[in-house]
């Protein structure tokens, strides 16, 4: 049996799949968290990934990284991490986002010449951050590269190139998806000068070996990971909870949306990933348990025993900001409170409406820019809940397909370093396995109930 690894480096943790190449079966799976925190040093990764994938990583004859997106790792002329990472959710750089914006000639003309409206979120606001507020690091910045890169390069030995791929650089802001290049005169304008980026490698590429031999395939973004581990079919939109809250779909075709709200990212196959993101995802779960005096199974049944709508409260959940919508100073709001309504039930049920109601403006933006919504795949930590599922139908008015479960974005990783492997054409033909389809909800006034209140305090 020819065995093959999967790498998931998000958020929260690291986690290692060691799939037969043949079947996807997982045979082995491996784990070890993350440190807290919007910056971390990267060598923290490298450290999870080596323990997550101690004993199976040697076992593998070919592996790849699915990371976070977005991060930015700046290294040295040695190749030693000058400061620690900026992450995907730390808003610092907003300040950056709104001048790069202005600096270019306004939303469109990113949207135009690289597929996304800069945010908090990518990259070259991260830089423009460094560059301003940190100069002794940023003059000793030889090199920039996103988390996957960082941890394939440390796999391949530290080699003098690094490698990306088309879905990772295409949520730097410095790389076209439209295009298959980068943009150099963006790098420049966010950092003030040239650094080093990595190669953007073909999807299914072996880029260089592990020091017990096995290939490395490019790797690539988290979501697009998702997307290569799930099987999709025409009309499936993906919704991952996990710290984010991701909406995306496969598409044939670049996109551009002037608004910001649709990132147009490429995908790991050659075509195109756009995507809406929110900061807060199952966090909101986490600290709503912990408000109620509960753990996550408790605030299950709370918001399964409340009625649909919570009694008119309504949670805006912009706990950590937010990012879609843009307001990267915003706080969560709880409103429409009333004696009868303030129950924990109804606390419970709020979280998870406010939560799920983000993510369905998500799919409706995602439609608005031409993709085809027949179902919706549930993924990520909080596709567990099964809260969560019962609104999601409500909520996303269209079946939610919930996959048997697994770590997606580590199974995509190990189907892309199967593919790399055989040197097809294709990636392998691995099924879906479903857990559960839960029937589309019927509208409750829920998102309405939703959209009036964030219009009142958010305009
Ligand atoms: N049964 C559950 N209900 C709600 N949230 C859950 C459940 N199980 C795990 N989670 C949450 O899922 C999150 C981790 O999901 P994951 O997709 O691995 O995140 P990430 O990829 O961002 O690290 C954690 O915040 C955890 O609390
Ligand atoms: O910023 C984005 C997508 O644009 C996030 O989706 C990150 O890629 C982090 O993912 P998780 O750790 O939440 O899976």
């Amino acid at each position: 049996m020819t065995l093959v690894a999967g790498i998931d480096s998000s958020t929260q943790s690291c986690k290692v799949v060691l799939v037969d190449a043949d079947s996807g079966a997982v045979v082995a799976t491996g784990r070890a968290d993350h440190p807290d925190g919007t910056e971390v040093d990267p060598r923290a990764w490298w450290d999870a990934l080596q323990q997550a994938g101690d004993g199976l990583l040697e076992r593998a004859a070919a592996v790849a990284v699915g990371g976070q997106q977005h991060g930015m790792v700046v290294l040295d002329d040695a190749g030693e991490v000058v400061r620690p990472a900026l992450l995907w959710n730390d808003t610092r750089s907003a300040g950056a986002a709104r001048d790069l914006t202005a600096e270019l000639g306004g939303p469109a003309a990113w949207a135009e010449a690289v597929g996304l409206v800069p945010v908090a979120s990518f990259t070259v606001t991260k830089l423009r951050w460094l560059a301003r507020h940190e100069p002794d690091n940023a003059a000793r910045v030889e090199q920039v590269m996103l988390p996957h890169d960082y941890l394939s390069w440390q796999l391949a030995g530290r080699p003098n190139e690094a490698v990306t791929d088309r879905g990772d650089a295409s949520g730097t802001g410095y790389w076209s998806a439209a295009t298959n290049e980068y943009r150099p005169d963006l790098l420049e304008l966010g950092f003030g000068r040239t650094i080093g980026v990595p190669r953007v490698a073909a999807p299914a590429e072996v880029t260089g070996s592990t020091a017990s031999g096995a290939a490395i395939a490019p790797g690539t973004g988290d979501n697009m990971g998702a997307a290569l581990g799930l099987t999709l079919e025409p009309g499936d939109v993906v919704v991952s909870l996990g710290t984010s809250g991701t909406a995306f779909a496969v598409s044939e075709a670049p996109v551009a949306d002037r608004t910001g709200t649709v990132a147009g990212f490429a995908d790991a196959t050659g075509r195109h990933l756009p995507l809406v993101a929110t900061l807060n995802a199952a966090r909101v779960l986490t600290a709503a348990a912990t408000l109620l005096g509960t753990d996550l199974a408790g605030l299950d049944r709370l918001a399964l025993e409340a009625d649909s709508g919570a009694g008119g409260l309504v949670l805006l959940p912009y706990l950590d900001g937010e990012r879609t919508p843009d307001l990267p100073d915003a706080t969560g709001s709880l409103v429409n409170l009333t004696r009868a309504a303030m129950t924990p039930r109804n606390l419970a049920r709020a979280a998870v409406e406010g939560m799920l109601c983000g993510l369905a403006d998500g799919v409706d933006a995602l439609a608005a820019q031409g993709v085809s919504v027949r179902r919706v795949l549930l993924i990520g930590g909080a596709a567990k809940s099964a809260a969560v599922r019962a609104v999601a139908a409500e909520v996303f008015g269209t079946p939610v397909v919930v996959p048997a479960p697994g770590e997606y974005v580590a199974l995509g990783a190990a189907r892309q370093a199967a593919w790399a492997l055989s040197g097809a054409a294709t990636p392998p033909a691995w099924p879906l396995d479903v857990e559960t389809t839960v029937d589309a909800g019927a509208g409750t006034g829920v998102r309405e109930a939703y959209a009036a209140a964030r219009q009142r305090l958010h305009g």
